[in-house]
């Protein structure tokens, strides 16, 4: 016989309990909060970073396709227009902040729009996420974008930590870590909801809690590339190429 569901009450907290998991508790971004990072170092982070960021949007466009609801395509939409900002409003897209980001760490924006700091192991962790909610119901995918309940506390402690830590960073950088505290905040209570409600039986909670763990392994993954190319030295091809090399498209 199957098991009793858990009660909303219980479900949100077990979802919740996956924070334990969340790359805030990752080698490298803990040492990026503690000001242990080289100036190379941030700099690939975040212009590896930015490919995840120009996949959101892919991804939140991959749900809308796949939703046939009117009222839950109507709010989710919105997650595109933060991302790529809405023309002839002077507050700055999520994209475009992040560039500006790149910008303040020492990037040329070209260079980060061009991918020469990208790596495979980001591509396809991030190629994961995206396949996952073109491929995935759009429930599924909503809740896999869940790991934002526990981005306000990483975006926070950035803002927190930085500015000391990295005095050479220009401080107009942080606008989008500002930005995605209330966006965030926003965008969870949504896809709480929808999750919440959709995952009612105790094999669909405990389905969401593997999507949720399916997501937390894309940024931790993530995370490992970033670590091993630019903390141990070992960018893919080391020994064989002198500059970084990685294919491009074919997501
Ligand atoms: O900097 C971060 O650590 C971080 C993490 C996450 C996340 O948890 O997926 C997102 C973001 N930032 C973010 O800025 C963002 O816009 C975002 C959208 C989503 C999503 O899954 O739809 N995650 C995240």
């Amino acid at each position: 016989m199957s098991q009793q569901p858990w009660s909303r009450e219980e479900f949100e907290q077990k979802l919740r309990d996956k924070g334990q998991y969340y790359h805030i508790h990752h080698p490298f971004h803990q040492a990026m909060n503690k000001g242990e990072c080289t100036k190379e170092q941030i700099q690939g982070w975040v212009a590896n970073r930015f490919f995840y960021q120009m996949c959101i949007p892919i991804k939140d466009a991959a749900i809308l396709a796949n939703c046939p609801d009117m009222e839950t395509r109507r709010k989710w939409i919105q997650r595109i227009l933060d991302h790529d900002g809405e023309e002839g409003d002077p507050r700055l897209g999520g994209i475009e902040a992040w560039l500006r980001l790149g910008e303040a760490v020492g990037l040329d924006r070209q260079d980060i729009l061009d991918e020469k700091l990208l790596l495979p192991g980001v591509k396809f962790a991030v190629g994961a996420y995206v396949n996952f909610a073109r491929r995935a119901t759009w429930e599924e995918a909503a809740c896999s974008s869940l790991t934002e309940m526990f981005a306000p506390e990483i975006h926070q402690s950035r803002l927190d930590t930085w500015p000391e830590h990295y005095p050479w960073i220009n401080q107009e950088g942080f606008s989008y870590f500002q930005m995605r505290l209330s966006q965030a905040r926003r965008d969870v209570e949504h896809g709480l909801a929808i999750t919440l409600d959709h995952f009612n039986t105790r094999e669909l909670q405990e389905k969401a809690l593997n999507i949720l763990q399916f997501k937390l392994d894309v940024l931790w993954s993530l995370a490992d590339a970033i670590t091993l190319a630019f903390e141990f030295n070992r960018k893919p091809f080391h020994g064989l190429a002198d500059q970084q090399i990685c294919h491009k498209g074919l997501m």
